[in-house]
């Protein structure tokens, strides 16, 4: 499993809990690990996360796992592949969303994130700096648009922020 790192669950959590992020988004469950950091959170102030995952064995993975933790009853399991799911979400239903996927899409997925994000809301990208030949011309895009304020931050596998300012 190729979870985050501890100190960007951490990092997630901080992130959470500041921007009151009461509706949170994950793209990219696998076996829940960086959703139970989300969900502590949300549950701090009493928020929720929908996390979206194609894989039947991670799903099931994955809940066996928030079922031991206590914190189920924050978190929604969407079983079903990134773009479709992205594309029935609400217009600014999101205030953050963690993406943590298959790089290579985020490109084509691009427009429905940002319809989905609130202004206001944040972006949180994983693996900014290990792979960043693959996110190269996603954070070119993002940075480039009026609409957002970005930035990269050296924590675990360097995570790309995006705020929506409009
Ligand atoms: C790096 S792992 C996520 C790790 C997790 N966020 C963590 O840190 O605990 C990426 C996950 O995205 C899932 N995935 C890849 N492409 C997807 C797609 N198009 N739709 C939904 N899930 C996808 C994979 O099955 C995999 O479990």
């Amino acid at each position: 499993m190729l979870n985050i790192t501890r100190d960007t669950g951490e990092f997630l959590s901080v992130m959470v809990r500041a921007t009151n992020a009461q509706r949170v988004l994950e793209i990219g469950t696998s076996n829940g690990y960086s959703t139970l950091w989300l969900a502590w959170a949300a549950a701090a102030i009493n928020g929720h996360v929908t996390t979206v995952e194609q894989s039947d064995f991670k799903l099931s993975l994955a809940a066996k796992s928030f079922e031991r933790s206590g914190l189920a009853l924050f978190i929604t399991q969407v079983h079903g592949e990134a773009g479709a799911v992205l594309g029935r979400s609400s217009t600014s239903s999101i205030d953050l969303l963690f993406l943590d996927s298959e790089r290579s899409e985020y490109l084509e997925w691009w427009p429905d994130i940002k319809r989905v994000l609130r202004v206001g809301g944040l972006l949180v990208v994983d693996n900014a700096t290990s792979h960043a030949e693959e996110m190269l011309s996603f954070v070119a895009l993002v940075s480039a648009d009026p609409d957002f304020a970005t930035c990269t931050v050296p924590v675990g596998n360097g995570e790309f922020l995006a705020t929506r300012s409009r």
